[in-house]
């Protein structure tokens, strides 16, 4: 087997890998998988580079009670399936470089200790993505890894969308508006310089709308503000978090309710949202299939709050040029899309009811869905978040990549 870069993406309920082959330039993405339940259901899936499935196997929540047992399955699966001699690199999501990390880095002691301290920064994730990072250092020392950041992509904001309006000296300590997504955001603003150049040189919105939500205001492909900020728990409602709050509510729940700041902690991060809000669940496809009062009051909540920080984003760019959807939302929910647009009403965005109906996974490729009276463009461009962690992994190495899609 020809050399081969490891991408992991780890999480607090799943984990997901891509194996890319190197030839020559290239990186072709070979397997592709990951567990996922982990505690509840789990499911180890994994599929080759052209959808086949290889391997479709349940646990009980025993067997995989949490992420480490999840990532030993993983790792004997894996090693058993190709041997570890082909893998000369492993690349990781990283969701917070904190204000140190402005690119992806080579992880040695040094690195990981300071990306240690940022996990009260990102309590959702940051753990789980630092997890394997250290185990695998402890069996393959050797093995070049490199941590890649949601962060960074944002890094060169302007100071005026870095801060918020508290005391100065909070700033200087870290309390910055860092935004998350990045990796998400640098390779679909990558997709958009080769479809229509011309819209990626001028102001764009890309919605990130996933289990984790967050918009992005582009100029000339550079991020100038996002939705999400020092927390991922900023900007948007989101499956199981609140998106922005009135912090007055928050010490409400403290001094009034007698919470503790777990407590409302846990009820931020994984009980609010479009769970939170309808009570019936988390996933949009559950809630636009429901004939309940509460599922349409949550979706509506949802497509509302996207067009207003929209509109919010729109104010910082001084104008619209593209609107562009990605992730597990936005690249399968015609309707959410639809419902989107139709509250951005004031910016002349029309779609097309056909292209938007048609356009879901799984895609081949970015998909335009805006008719021919709209004010400008409007995409659908599937996201590859692990194809960006491989391309800056290769980088990182001395090698130069292009990627195929
Ligand atoms: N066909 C669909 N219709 C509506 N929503 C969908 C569809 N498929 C996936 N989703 C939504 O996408 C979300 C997951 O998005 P994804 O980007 O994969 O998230 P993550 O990588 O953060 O887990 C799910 O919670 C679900 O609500
Ligand atoms: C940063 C973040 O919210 O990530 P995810 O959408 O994967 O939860
Ligand atoms: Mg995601």
């Amino acid at each position: 087997m020809s050399d081969s870069i490891l991408v992991v993406n780890a999480g607090s309920s799943s984990i997901k890998f891509k194996l890319f082959r190197i030839a020559d330039r290239d990186l072709t993405p070979a397997l592709s998988g990951g567990m996922s339940g982990i505690g509840s259901t789990p499911a180890l899936k994994v599929r080759d580079g052209r959808g086949s499935v290889l391997a479709d196997r349940r646990f009980e929540a025993g067997e995989v009670p949490d992420a480490s047992a999840a990532q030993h399955h993983l790792a004997d699966w894996l090693l058993h399936h190709l041997g570890d001699a082909a893998i000369v690199a492993v690349g990781h999501r990283v969701v917070h470089g904190g204000p140190t990390f402005t690119e992806p880095v080579r992880v040695d002691d040094a690195v990981l200790r300071t990306l240690e301290t940022f996990i009260p920064l990102a309590p959702l994730h940051q753990l789980g993505n630092l997890d394997p990072i250290r185990v695998l250092r402890e069996r393959r020392p050797d093995l070049p890894q490199v941590a890649c950041f949601d962060t960074a992509f944002h890094r060169g904001h302007p100071e005026l969308s870095d801060r918020f309006a508290l005391p100065r000296f909070l700033y200087d300590e870290g309390v910055r508006r860092y935004g998350f997504h990045g990796l998400s955001y640098e390779y679909v603003a990558g997709r958009l310089r080769e479809i229509d150049p011309d819209v990626a040189n001028g102001r764009v919105v890309i919605a990130h709308l996933g289990s984790g939500a967050s918009l992005c205001a582009l100029a000339d492909g550079r991020s100038q503000d996002t939705t999400m900020s020092f927390t991922a728990l900023d900007g948007l409602p989101m499956g199981t978090r609140s998106g922005a709050l009135d912090p007055g509510a928050v010490l409400h729940l403290i001094e009034h309710k007698g919470m503790s700041p777990a407590e409302v902690g846990h009820m931020l991060y994984f009980e609010s949202g479009l769970l939170g809000l309808s009570g019936i669940s988390n996933d949009v496809r559950t809630l636009l299939a429901s004939d309940r009062p509460e599922a349409a009051m949550a979706i509506d909540f949802f497509c509302r709050r996207v067009a207003q920080a929209t509109a919010a984003l729109a104010v910082t760019l001084g104008g619209l040029d593209a609107f562009v959807f990605t992730a597990g939302i936005g690249e399968n929910a015609p309707e959410i899309r639809r419902r989107v647009i139709a509250a951005l009403g004031l910016t002349g965005l029309i779609l097309s009811n056909d292209a938007n109906g048609s356009a879901v996974a799984p895609l081949d490729g970015p998909v335009r869905i805006d008719a021919p009276e709209s004010r400008a463009p409007i995409w659908v461009v599937p996201t590859d978040e692990e194809l960006m962690i491989a391309r800056h992994t290769m980088r990182l190495l001395g090698r130069s990549a292009s990627g195929t899609e």
